[in-house]
């Protein structure tokens, strides 16, 4: 039986694709003409319905029976989901043609874009990147519930997830969309007046948004996680199961018990750790095998981060420098770099820290100004840097310098791969040119956070990472894809981590002669937290994909990194919210995690840097 064709990828990907993932960015160059007509919308692109699908649009949406002729009846599920949903998502996808359409114009002087347009109108451009980074995430929820289907892994807990993130996010789509908690993007944002606002809606998107997450839908998708079951990942690949299961067991037993202490003590993640998880091969999981690693996808980065971050963030975050690390220079370093460097990233020998931020420099990082002066055969440093996570503990550090200053941008910057010695406690930084002062911080323990001074350290000029001068900005931009889908990963483990907290805390506490999980108020939260944790999942597998697939995925990673941190910090608020006054207290998890979820919106690109990056790069491709 034929099923609706995919519809192309994202347009700006014009090359020729190996295995090109079924979900979708949005398609800019489908023109609705709907735009300010007040007319009706064109008809949708007719698809035929694959023949166990009904056409819904004149259904009765009290006619409810089974997701598709092979389930079992699930009485909440709606009717010929997949189809509908489908449907549905063609619609919003053309209502964010108009959305960016609309944005174009507002930015555009003389056909390009205008730097002073993009930020007067910084709003409605970023609040593109999130419809559009909702749309991405409705393709990945059908094409992950697609791959199910034909896998028959399709159950009523999975349906339900599809139903209830297409109904909620369809509602936000057309109702207000949070891009945090007090800033909601709306259609008048973007100049689509009310009378046009119907016609970008169709009968499925109603359907959905009327039916497909009401009180009894949330009350049942509660009932079916109850006892942790979350939904199919959708994993096809045998090994990645595997693995996942490796690194799961690793968090329970050597991770979770332990981790509450290591943040409580604000301690360094035990020696012991870190070298059990090199001997698992974190840290060089996708590095090449030719160089030592394991030579895994990003899926694979994906999966470990995810169940490593679900242990704790400080553990799912020791991988994040070596990946950037092995990033840059598998890149971008000369061939003897890469032989001498990558084994030993791989291996856990060294670890690395990555020095970028500096105190007046943190998302206009092209304006950095610590100097490295050529000096004979060395490198002389001078100058601050910032937040430096686990800088004490490296062995080498990923120094982003001013090399030209001459170029005031980021053609004047430079990397160098700078060795220092390993820091006690008692020196934690025992290098010539280098001091460093610990800043203290809510949550993200376990590697520690540092202010470091540079005064004439030196660094061989051998360490300039590709031998030329001039392209650290370039370099590190390269890196920036892989680094911020293991973030978003990194989100969708504390958001899992903080959605077990909640449901375990939910079914222990009695209030009112019950458990809190029987009140409507509390399971509903619940509820969208597996909703949700499981869209941010999605979205990343996407980005992954696409990484594997070597096809640029700028656009995809920075929507993971995005939605995915606004969902960790959702979960972790909710799950705290249903401790009551219990999650205020330090040694209850929950306080931890709040405080571990609210760093993901700030770094790896903040959420405002990120929705810019985003929105750029679909109004420019
Ligand atoms: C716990 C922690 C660990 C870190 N680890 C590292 C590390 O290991 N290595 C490293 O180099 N750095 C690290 N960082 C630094 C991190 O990358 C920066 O904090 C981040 O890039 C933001 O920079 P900033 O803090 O200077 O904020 P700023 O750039 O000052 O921004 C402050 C706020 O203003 C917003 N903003 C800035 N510009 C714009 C704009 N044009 N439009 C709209 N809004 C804007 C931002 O989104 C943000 O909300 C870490 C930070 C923290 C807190």
């Amino acid at each position: 039986m034929s099923r609706p064709s995919a519809p192309a990828g994202a347009p700006w990907k014009t090359a020729a694709r190996a295995n090109p993932p079924n979900a979708q960015v949005f398609r800019p160059n489908q023109t609705p003409g709907t735009e300010g007509s007040g007319e009706a919308p064109p008809p949708q692109p007719s698809l035929p319905p694959p023949s166990s699908f009904r056409d819904v649009s004149s259904m009765s949406a009290a006619t409810k029976v089974k997701a598709s002729s092979s389930q079992p009846v699930f009485p909440l599920v709606l009717q010929d989901l997949l189809y509908t949903c489908e449907r549905a998502y063609q619609t919003a996808n053309q209502t964010l043609i108009v959305i960016r359409e609309n944005v174009t114009k507002m930015v555009s002087v003389n056909g390009k874009l205008d730097a002073e347009a993009l930020e007067q109108h910084q709003y409605a451009v970023h609040g593109l990147a999130w419809f559009a980074t909702y749309v991405t995430a409705l393709s990945c929820m059908l094409e992950w519930a697609r791959r199910l289907e034909a896998t028959d892994r399709l159950g009523e807990l999975e349906c339900l997830i599809l139903q209830a993130s297409y109904s909620e996010y369809l509602h936000q789509i057309y109702g207000g969309l949070p891009m945090s908690q007090s800033e909601f993007v709306r259609l008048a944002d973007f100049g689509i007046e009310v009378r046009e606002r119907h016609l970008l809606q169709s009968p499925y998107t109603t359907l959905l948004r009327e039916h497909g997450f009401t009180e009894a839908v949330k009350a049942r998708l509660a009932e079916l996680a109850q006892d942790g079951h979350f939904g199919d990942l959708g994993l096809d690949d045998e090994t990645l199961v595997l693995v996942r299961d490796q690194f799961r067991r690793f968090a329970e037993e050597q991770v979770m018990p332990h981790c509450h202490g290591w943040h409580l003590r604000d301690e360094l993640i035990p020696l012991e750790v870190v070298e059990q998880m090199a001997e698992l091969g974190v840290f060089g999981l996708t590095v090449p095998e030719a160089y030592g690693g394991l030579g895994m996808g990003k899926m694979a980065m994906c999966v470990v981060t995810e169940e490593l971050s679900r242990g704790y963030i400080g553990v799912g975050s020791l991988g994040t420098r070596s990946e950037i690390a092995a990033e840059l220079i598998r890149l971008g370093g000369t061939e003897e770099q890469k032989q001498h460097y990558l084994p030993l990233l791989a291996t856990g020998q060294i670890l690395p820290t990555a020095v970028f931020t500096e105190p007046n420099t943190g998302s206009d990082l092209a304006s950095l100004r610590t100097r490295a002066v050529r000096d004979g055969e060395d490198y002389v440093v001078t100058g601050s840097k910032t937040w430096i996570t686990h800088a004490a503990r490296s062995d080498l550090m990923t120094l982003l310098v001013r090399t030209n200053p001459d170029e005031p941008g980021y053609k004047g910057l430079s990397m160098l791969l700078a060795e220092k010695p390993r820091g006690t406690e008692a020196e934690p930084f025992p290098a010539e040119g280098m001091t460093g002062g610990e800043i203290k911080v809510l949550g993200y323990r376990g590697m520690k956070e540092y202010e470091l001074g540079f005064d004439g350290f030196r660094v061989p000029a051998s360490a300039l990472l590709g031998g030329v001068e001039g392209q650290g900005f370039k370099q590190l931009m390269a890196t920036f894809e892989s680094a911020r889908i293991q973030t978003a990963a990194r989100a969708v483990g504390v958001a899992q981590s903080a959605l077990e907290t909640g449901l375990r805390y939910a079914q222990e506490r009695q209030q009112f002669g019950k458990a809190l999980f029987a009140f409507p108020r509390v399971h509903g939260k619940l509820a969208w937290m597996v909703v949700e944790t499981m869209v941010a999942r999605q979205l990343t597998y996407f980005a992954g994909r696409e990484k594997d697939s070597d096809l640029r995925c700028d656009i995809e990673a920075g929507m993971a990194k995005l939605l995915a941190a606004r969902v960790a910090w959702s979960n972790a608020d909710n799950a705290l919210q249903i401790h009551g006054g219990n999650g205020y207290a330090e040694e209850y998890t929950i306080s931890r995690l709040l405080c571990d979820a609210r760093i993901l919106n700030i770094f790896e690109g903040a959420a405002e840097i990120q929705a810019q990056v985003v929105a750029r790069g679909i109004l420019t491709r």
